[in-house]
């Protein structure tokens, strides 16, 4: 029997390793990617060593071609995609006066364009085999509301909503979904280094305490792990959610209301 298809950018740590162990345990073959290849290969090893499917690709979700290049790949080694899972993205903690071209270049690269790139190959191998397929990408609380330092940030993660909305509409005809997942704050490496920029911005504070100040405001009362986001994309990525598009779901522990 053929299995499910999935990719996930992104997925050599964090939140997007913790999805794709999810779905490999919901039968899906997993193609693993990141621009880091180091911890892509021990990834790819620790996951082979359970006995997962599972190969793995090099890539930076800015660049157009390496995400069709991503998407060949899965196809070449597994047969099909049906779910590409648009997680990769990067933070910077900035007073809005000092923003420049450089942060909002790197920023709009990885995070927006990598969302739309992704998008666009992903939803050519789905026309391709005849439509169907879940597109299912990382926006954040800060995709609902905007925080201080992390303008930036903040303004890619609406973006991601907005795309989502826009491919959720354009591709309804393919009866591909396109949903978004909108974390609240994960003790990832993402989060270690926002805290440590936000102690260099403020010298009031110690380390750890921009993250207990975040945390603090978290209704269920404890920081989100990559299981609680995992469980999210598992439902985004099934049969379950077929009815739903171009919704940008909050998976926040109770944080922002929408
Ligand atoms: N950690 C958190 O509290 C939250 C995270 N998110 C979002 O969830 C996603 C995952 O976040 P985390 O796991 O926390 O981040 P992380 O920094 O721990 O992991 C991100 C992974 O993406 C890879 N990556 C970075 N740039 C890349 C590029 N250009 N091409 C390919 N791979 C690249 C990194 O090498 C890393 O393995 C991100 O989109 C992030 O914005 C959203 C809300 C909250
Ligand atoms: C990293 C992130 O998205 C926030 C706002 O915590």
């Amino acid at each position: 029997m053929t299995e499910k298809v999935a990719i996930i950018t992104g997925s050599a740590g964090g939140l997007g390793k913790g999805i794709a162990e999810r779905l490999t345990n919901d039968g899906f073959d997993i193609v693993l990617h990141d621009i880091n290849q180091d911890l892509l290969n021990e990834t790819e090893a620790e996951f082979k060593d359970k006995g997962f499917k599972v190969t793995s690709f090099v890539g930076d979700v800015s660049k157009r071609e390496d995400q069709f290049a991503l998407v060949k790949h899965a196809v070449d080694t597994f047969g099909r995609l049906d779910v590409f899972v648009n997680n990769a993205g990067v933070e910077a903690v900035t007073p809005l006066m000092d923003i420049d071209q450089k942060e909002l270049s790197k920023l709009f690269s990885i995070n927006a364009f990598g969302m739309l790139f992704g998008t666009q190959a992903a939803a050519a191998q789905f026309i391709k085999q005849g439509g169907g397929g879940k597109i299912i990408s990382a926006s954040s609380i800060a995709g609902h509301e905007s925080y201080e330092m992390l303008g930036t940030y903040s303004a890619t993660k609406h973006v991601v909503r907005s795309f989502t909305q826009t491919a959720s509409k354009e591709l309804a005809k393919y009866k591909i979904n396109v949903n978004a997942y909108a974390p609240g704050v994960a003790k990832t490496k993402m989060w270690d280094r926002i805290d440590a920029e936000m102690v260099k911005q403020d010298p009031s504070l110690k380390p750890g305490d921009a993250f207990a100040k975040y945390t603090a405001e978290i209704s269920l009362g404890r920081y989100e792990v990559p299981t609680d986001v995992a469980n999210l994309v598992s439902f985004l990525a099934s049969p379950d959610s077929d009815y739903i598009t171009g919704q940008t779901i909050l998976v926040d522990g109770g944080m922002v209301y929408r």
